[in-house]
């Protein structure tokens, strides 16, 4: 399966990044197909406006129905497709997660919205909803300027956990938050010289004793977490 992503956003040169390192490696092996698309293309006055005043009044600009509607009639189409997924990155949106990025992962078809100024025109999200399978995510309790970044983030989450993405598929199954991780972080990795700036790598990941060392990574897993994301043990 290839999975197609499509990236509308007034800086699609954000997406550029996206041909470098292993993610430009799924794209030179068929994994994904990226396109990023200018929103103004779909303006037809002068300056390429894609934002006006917020009704009702307020600070800043709000981004116009209008060119989204039309881009997505040019670039999705103009019948409804629940198998397309289009992911509004946003601060009000529902946290994004380890799980999401899994279910994204298997999905065909995925477009981000990367909306700038105050926000998009809350009707383009109702009007998505009503032929697409909408996703508002967040990234985290912060603002960001515009959507880009958190896309770029969202679909590096994504994209490794496609089959045959990663060179060895068991490097995921220890991660923090993967499945099977009860909701664990991962443990302190260290790797050679044994013995760096005074400080030595745990004895016990040196003996060679696989239920140890099992053992004592689980333990710093569920001592780390309780330390840092107590939420994740409830
Ligand atoms: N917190 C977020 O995910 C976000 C997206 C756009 N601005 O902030």
């Amino acid at each position: 399966m290839t999975m197609r992503l499509d990236y509308l956003s007034i800086f699609p040169g954000y997406f550029d990044v996206l041909d470098i390192s292993l993610l430009g490696k799924a794209v030179d092996n068929g994994l994904v197909e990226v396109h990023a698309h200018d929103l103004r293309d779909w303006t037809h006055d002068r300056h390429r406006t894609v934002d006006d005043t917020p009704c009702g009044g307020g600070a800043g600009m709000v981004m116009k129905p209008d060119p989204w509607g039309e881009a997505f009639d040019g670039i999705i189409g103009i019948e409804p497709d629940p198998s397309v997924h289009v992911i509004f990155p946003t601060p009000s949106g529902i946290p994004f997660t380890q799980s999401a990025a899994q279910e994204l992962s298997t999905v065909e078809r995925v477009v981000f919205c990367c909306g700038r100024y105050e926000g998009i025109d809350h009707r383009v999200i109702d009007y998505a909803r009503t032929m697409w399978t909408v996703h508002e995510l967040s990234l985290g309790d912060y603002v960001l300027n515009g959507g880009e970044v958190a896309a770029l983030a969202i679909t590096e989450a994504v994209v490794r956990l496609i089959p045959g993405f990663m060179g060895n598929p068991e490097s995921l199954a220890e991660e923090s938050f993967s499945p099977g991780q009860e909701r664990l972080l991962e443990y302190p990795l260290f790797t050679r010289p044994v013995s760096w700036r005074g400080m030595d790598v745990p004895e016990v990941l040196m003996s060679g004793h696989h239920g140890r060392i099992a053992e004592w990574r689980r333990e710093e897993s569920l001592l780390l977490t309780r330390d840092r994301r107590p939420d994740l043990t409830d």
